[in-house]
């Protein structure tokens, strides 16, 4: 599942890039190009590609659903009732569903709506703010508002407000598209808890194994959760939590660590000290409870939950103290793997990529030059929906 980019990176100016999680505004038409280059690299591929705004819209064709949607997207949006509430409302009904959901993502000018009446607050505190609903900027990168894992999906709680509401549409997707409603998904975890989790951070190691970042954007109380939820009711028996550093530059786990063939990874050398880094190996313990151990060789670990004689860790940048950091912070670290042994990567991180090649990797490179400024790469631009089960 993508989305292509839209109107939203248009509605990002300097004062609010901090706050929207970017550090750039990309070039829209070129971004847009570069996305279609991507969906169409997976395409020839074998992979079917599915659009988030497109399912949505889907989710919302029934009237009551979509009213109902609506006036949650728009109290998240800090509208729960009022004037702007009604003016926003009339508003996004006098479109159609797709051009309604487009809208959202984009985000809804004040100059956009008449409204007869605002608050206080908005007169008084936010009269130069140009947006009654913020854009969504970040809504390119699909991994992180949701992950699919064995028959499930978390529904995640996002860490910061820019990208709280994204998985909204999510639920709708789940309950009311037609391709999943009914159809015993189950939802291992919903978006209405207070801990935080991203889908950057959850990765699938397996049928039974799961690797999660204890990192800026998910918690450790909410990886408790998630694992008590997957023991109870999965396949899941192994849950590896992995300590990483807490910035922006390695925001998940996945733009520092991703696994791309059955016992080879890619790794950012930077968050290995000398090979160690904190991790816990989580297991259903007596009654319920959890069992952790902490260790801190990742490479014994996972050839302990993986059940390699050998794992190849190939450090980002082949390890060099300048190139290494450069094409980790342009997502040199963060591959698509569609297969064992075969990735998609960002063209720029030329010394990674060759570095894959020598490992016998089937490196696709895309084209990346504005996709790239939203900090995020082909793992986080896709969300896997379905996995062929290749259990070996
Ligand atoms: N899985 C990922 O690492 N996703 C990249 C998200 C980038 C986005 N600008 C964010 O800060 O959330």
């Amino acid at each position: 599942m993508l989305h292509r980019p839209g109107h939203e990176i248009e509605n990002v100016y300097p004062d609010i890039l901090h706050r929207m999680l970017v550090d750039d505004i990309p070039y829209l038409p070129i971004a847009q190009e570069e996305h279609d280059f991507f969906a169409k690299t997976l395409r020839d591929n074998g992979v079917e590609v599915l659009y988030f705004a497109k399912l949505a819209a889907e989710a919302l064709a029934d009237d009551q659903v979509k009213n109902e949607f609506l006036e949650k997207m728009l109290a998240e949006s800090g509208h729960a009732a009022g004037a702007v509430h009604d003016a926003l409302k009339e508003y996004l009904l006098s479109m159609d569903t797709q051009a309604m959901v487009d809208k959202i993502i984009a985000g809804v000018r004040k100059d956009e709506i008449q409204t007869k009446f605002v608050s206080l607050a908005e007169m008084a505190e936010d009269a130069d703010y140009p947006f009654f609903m913020d854009p969504m900027p970040n809504a390119y990168f699909t991994r992180d508002p949701q992950a699919s894992i064995g028959e499930g999906i978390t529904i995640n709680h996002m860490t910061f407000k820019a990208r709280q509401r994204e998985s909204l549409f999510t639920e709708y997707i789940i309950k009311h598209n037609p391709r999943f409603a009914n159809k015993g998904v189950h939802v291992w975890r919903d978006r209405y808890h207070d801990t935080r989790i991203e889908g950057g951070d959850e990765l699938v190691l397996s049928d039974h194994v799961f690797a999660i970042g204890i990192s800026q954007r998910t918690s450790a109380d909410a990886i408790m959760d998630i694992a008590r939820n997957l023991f109870k009711d999965s396949n899941y028996d192994t849950v590896v939590a992995i300590h990483i550093p807490h910035n922006h530059a390695m925001m998940h786990l996945d733009t520092v660590f991703t696994m791309i063939n059955y016992d080879q990874f890619t790794v950012h050398p930077q968050i290995l000290d000398g090979g160690k880094i904190d991790t816990y190996i989580l297991h259903p313990g007596k009654d319920g409870e959890i069992e952790i151990q902490h260790r801190t060789d990742l490479q014994k670990v996972l050839e302990e939950v993986l059940d390699k004689p050998e794992i190849d860790l190939i450090p980002t940048g082949n390890g060099d103290p300048i190139v290494a950091p450069r094409e980790q912070w342009n997502d040199g670290s963060n591959t698509l793997t569609i297969a064992p042994g075969e990735v998609v990567t960002y063209d720029r991180n030329y010394v990674s990529n060759d570095l894959l090649r020598k490992h016998g990797i089937l490196v696709h490179e895309v084209r990346s030059s504005e996709l790239s400024r939203g900090r995020g790469g082909p793992r986080c631009m896709s969300c896997p929906i379905v996995r062929e089960d290749l259990t070996k």
